[in-house]
């Protein structure tokens, strides 16, 4: 035995220290968790490992992601993760893709040639997307994640746990599309505006909107709203060429933009007295003032006065912080706007101090907004096409930057540092290479659990910000009986997509029912692709279609849902036909057995969507029934999957069938009136 191995096995006994060489590990992300992980299972003697990432090295991932180093900035993450790692230990081997986890070629099949999957990603799209082929392929998942001093280890083992989709998970915070337009009042909103509304506008794909605006119009949606959108729309084609023409000394592009955004649209908004009736107005900026230094905003409403140079508002910053660790950033802001009482011009605050923790003046926010459009001109100039935001790219940053604090200013809103605006606008939580070590540690024991199938001992564990009890346990769950994702029973077919039709498929999967094997034979059934509806017991058209024109290929499910709500939903994983098959062999190759998904203990009959039997006190109650499962699909919307143009989704007629069954009259349009007196008028609110 090596000196290496001698102190696993002591560790991990003789048994699965001989085993782990032999583990097939899949790691999925290389950013900050995954360097922990990789670093910890190669030195755990983990022998066969592939590490997948689609992202390059950036500066900012340097002073955690320690397998990089300066020379690496802008190669590929899993590629030099596994040379620096494959260092550590003579006896790995890794296998670097650089890839999205989410391309058709990592289907079920791919995923079932794994031992163990360990995830490290960031994003709630991807996370999703990989425990639903870890269902699939019945593979044993390993999710974890962190967010500043917050850490979770999750251990997902089909069947015998919760899956990561079992709990839903809340959606990240939107704003109402009329507050980031027209009417912000926390300097997030104006950083959403700057990154969301105003770079795209100027810098993104050239979308015509007249047409919307037509459509609008004859909707009978607000005429005067729809001139000034129409006008808005007008003048922003006219920056665009301007920007994308300009001559590179010259500041006269930014000032085009500045006096569309910052003066003349905001005069515009001021025209519809309606919308200041019960709020403050806000102020239209001057280019030419704020250069001299001749122009400022008296915001009585909201105490704080806006001053050309030294003053910024003094409000406390109403901007939701992430976590503790932002706390240096504003403790710095806080004593910059402490320090920064003189209006004479020399912000002696804003001149100490880290540059990007600087509190923008008015004429600060001005210049950076000029210098960075310039930037952004140039980038357009010498043939980028589109450019949109990202917190590591220092051009974009300074535009959200300088334009989000103008836009505060204009609305009486606290201004935000260059740190803080990149914080809030990349949707940062600090990352603590602390937490992230803990955390990937914690990975691989629970790993160590899953390999030695010790279920028993597996946890969910937190790492949290309570010194007294920093990590704290949970036994695994069982799975939610009503998840869209784990309680379905998942099949594969092998097929060439343009050669096998919808109905081949489903009736293949559906079988005879003759015997064990042969599923469960004949019934109705509709078929979805993620949110689309393909064929349901009433519409047929697309069942002698091929899968390829319907856009179901290889990484893709279709769902099959028994109409009446008796069976489990098959999702039906299509792969790829072997290399070695005969070019005349069948196009199409079926599971052995055949899934039998099992019955579904219905929920006990209540009343639909229905008046309730007469009540003493109330005669009004209106019983809503919990939907059936089968009507929870499709599986949670995931919004990569737009439907193409070709298909559409109708209300088919077993819907409507079904939810007239249910009671339930559907109205072609709101005026519609109804005739049933017993009807009782449910209203979808917005
Ligand atoms: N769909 C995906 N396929 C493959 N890798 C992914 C996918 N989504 C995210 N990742 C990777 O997961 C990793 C997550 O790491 P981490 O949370 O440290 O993010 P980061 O991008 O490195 O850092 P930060 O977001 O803080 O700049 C990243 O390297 C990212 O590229
Ligand atoms: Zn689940």
């Amino acid at each position: 035995m090596s000196g290496r191995s001698r102190h696993a096995t002591a560790i991990l006994g003789p048994e699965l220290a001989a085993k782990l060489p032999e583990v097939k590990v899949l790691l999925v992300g290389a950013g900050g968790i995954g360097c922990e992980v990789l670093k910890n299972i190669v030195l755990a003697g983990f022998g066969n490992i592939t590490l997948l990432d689609l992202d390059t090295i950036d500066l900012s991932n340097l002073n955690r992601q320690f397998l990089f180093r300066k020379k690496d900035v802008k190669q590929s993450k899993a590629m030099v993760a596994a040379k620096t790692a494959s260092a550590f230990n003579p006896n790995v081997r890794i296998q670097p893709i650089h890839g999205n986890i989410k391309e058709p070629q990592f289907d079920v099949s791919w995923f079932r040639s794994f031992d163990l999957v360990l995830n490290a990603l960031d994003n709630l799209d991807a996370r999703r997307h990989v425990n639903k082929m870890c269902m699939a392929a019945n593979v044993p998942l390993m999710e974890s994640g962190t967010a500043g001093y917050l850490g979770q280890v999750q251990p997902i083992v089909k069947d015998k746990s919760e899956c990561f989709d079992c709990v839903p998970k809340p959606t990240p915070k939107t704003f109402p599309v009329c507050t980031i337009r027209s009417t912000p009042s926390q300097p997030i909103h104006c950083i959403v505006w700057a990154k969301s509304y105003l770079i795209p506008q100027l810098f993104g794909e050239d979308e015509d909107s007249g047409g919307e605006l037509d459509e609008a119009e004859k909707q009978g949606e607000n005429a005067q709203e729809i001139a000034t959108l129409r006008k808005e729309a007008q003048a922003f084609k006219k920056v665009r060429a301007a920007l994308r023409q300009s001559d590179p000394g010259s500041d006269e592009a930014a000032r085009l933009v500045f006096n569309k955004v910052f003066h003349d649209d905001i005069n515009n908004l001021l025209s519809m007295a309606d919308m200041w009736r019960n709020r403050a107005k806000p102020t239209p900026l001057e280019y030419d003032g704020i250069k001299s230094g001749s122009f400022s905003i008296d915001h009585k409403h909201t105490g704080g006065a806006f001053q050309v140079n030294g003053g910024s508002s003094r409000q406390p910053a109403d901007g939701a912080l992430v976590n503790g660790d932002t706390a240096g950033g504003s403790a710095a802001t806080e004593q910059m706007l402490d320090g920064a009482a003189s209006t004479n011009g020399s912000n002696a605050a804003s001149s100490s101090g880290l540059k990007d923790q600087r509190t923008l003046t008015l004429r600060d926010s001005l210049e950076l907004f000029v210098a960075s459009t310039k930037r952004l001109a140039a980038r357009l100039r010498s043939g980028e096409n589109t450019i949109s935001f990202d917190k590591d790219d220092d051009d974009t940053l300074d535009f959200v930057t300088a334009g989000a604090n103008l836009r505060a200013a204009a609305y009486g809103i606290s201004g935000k540092s260059r740190w803080e605006v990149k914080e809030m606008a990349g949707n940062i939580i600090p990352a603590i290479a602390t937490t992230n070590a803990i955390i990937a540690g914690l990975v691989v024991l629970q790993a160590l659990h899953l390999l030695r199938k010790t279920y028993n001992k597996l946890r969910n564990v937190h790492v949290q910000f309570r010194p007294s009890l920093p990590l704290s346990t949970i036994s695994l769950s069982a799975p939610n009986p009503r998840c869209g994702v784990c309680r379905d029973t998942y099949a594969e077919v092998l097929c060439e997509p343009s050669q096998v039709t919808l109905r081949q498929v489903v009736e293949g999967i559906i079988g005879n029912g003759d015997g064990e094997d042969d599923g469960t034979g004949p019934r109705d059934v509709s078929v979805y692709e993620a949110q689309r509806v393909l064929s349901d017991p009433d519409w047929d058209d697309n069942l002698d279609r091929d899968l390829e024109s319907m856009g179901v290929t290889r990484g893709k499910f279709l769902s099959i849902v028994d109409e009446d709500g008796e069976y489990a939903t098959i999702q039906v994983a299509i792969g790829q036909l072997p290399p070695n098959h005969p070019i005349d062999g069948n196009a199409l190759m079926l599971p052995y057995p055949l899934p039998r998904p099992p019955r579904i203990v219905k929920p006990k009959e209540t009343p639909g969507l229905k008046r309730a039997a007469p009540d003493e006190d109330d005669d009004d109650d209106i019983v809503i029934e919990e939907p059936p499962a089968k009507r929870m699909r499709p599986n949670p919307v995931d919004a990569s999957n737009a439907l193409p143009a070709s298909v559409t989704v109708p209300v088919t007629p077993s819907k409507k069938r079904k939810l007239d069954e249910d009671g339930i009259l559907l109205l072609e349009t709101k005026d519609e009136v109804i005739e049933d007196d017993d009807a009782v008028e449910v209203i979808e609110l917005d």
